[in-house]
């Protein structure tokens, strides 16, 4: 039987034919929907809301219960190791999360995200980035930019940073990422506070302006065919952690830019283990 419980403040033991074999301490579960009726379909549902378990830092999150439930058929199982997440973390001294950096061609997202990675770095904080240009030329090289592929792109970016957060790393995704939905998938993939989205909300006018690769230009005259923002949408977030603006003759350097992140970060203990 599937169950979870309480041996103590912060540890749950989940014994079950899953092979999940043990979650020992120091697994928050926030305010996550825990499904064992997959496990005994005759079971109900169990919901456990066990918001005081801030403090503990790896959690499992709704997404990942359903990932079990969609692999249990599969006979993939679950392997744990013996260092986790926390295990790490108190090595580096800081806790592993994602920083999402979304905003138009040109908007200055590498730029930030090298600033971002340079100040953490100085003090003496382990970052990686994961700029969408990059993973294109490898990881992502078969993709194209049509609104599937940009989803596959952002789906792939979204599980490598997972694994990066995981280990330990504040990993700075910075790629368009132009749908909300793709987004929002990749935050569901985290515990809750640990997706931090940063929208960099520059005018178009402005990024056609710099059009530092030139291919603003290319758009317009229709030689690049669903260019974001010219002739493919960019849905701006709705609810993200940090809004960067820039304006037309008022630009934020990137440097300050970069302090205002690791500001929240430092307000929201990331720096810290
Ligand atoms: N059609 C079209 N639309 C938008 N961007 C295009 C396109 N074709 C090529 N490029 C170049 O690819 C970079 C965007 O890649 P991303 O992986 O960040 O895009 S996405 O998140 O999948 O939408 C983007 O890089 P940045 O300018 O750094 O954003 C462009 O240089
Ligand atoms: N905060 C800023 N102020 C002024 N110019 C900037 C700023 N950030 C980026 N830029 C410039 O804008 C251009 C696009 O920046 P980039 O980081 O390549 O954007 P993106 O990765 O979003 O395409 C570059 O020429 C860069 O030097």
């Amino acid at each position: 039987m599937a169950v979870i419980k309480e041996a103590g403040a912060f540890s749950f033991s989940w014994s079950d034919a899953v092979g999940l074999s043990c979650w020992r301490n120091r697994i928050g579960l926030r305010g996550i929907d825990v499904r064992s009726s997959f496990l005994k379909p005759a079971k109900a549902k169990k919901v456990f809301s066990i918001a005081s378990l801030t403090t503990s830092r790896a959690a499992i999150s709704g997404e990942n219960i359903l990932q079990m439930e969609a692999t249990v058929g599969k006979n993939i199982v679950w392997h744990k190791s013996s260092v986790e997440k926390f295990d790490r973390e108190e090595l580096l001294k800081q806790k592993g999360c994602v920083i999402w950096v979304t905003g138009l061609s040109g908007s200055g997202k590498s730029t930030l995200a090298c600033a971002l990675s340079r100040g953490l770095h100085s003090r003496g904080k382990l970052t990686y980035i994961l700029d969408g240009d990059n993973v294109r030329h490898g990881l992502n090289s078969d993709l194209s930019f049509k609104a599937e592929d940009r989803a596959e792109n952002i789906r792939r970016i979204g599980e490598v940073a997972k694994l990066f957060a995981d280990a330990g790393i504040i990993c700075i995704a910075s790629l368009i990422s132009p749908y909300r939905k793709d987004r929002d998938a990749c935050r569901a993939l985290m515990p809750e506070g640990d997706f931090i989205e940063v929208f960099l909300d520059v005018p178009l006018e402005l990024c056609e302006a710099r059009d530092p690769k030139g291919l603003y230009k290319l758009a317009r005259s229709g030689k690049i065919k669903g260019f974001t923002g010219i002739s493919a949408p960019y849905e701006p977030p709705v609810n993200c952690e940090i809004v960067l603006q820039q304006k037309v003759g008022d630009c934020v350097s990137p440097c300050v830019m970069a302090e205002t992140v690791i500001s929240y970060l430092e307000e929201k203990g990331y720096l810290q283990a």
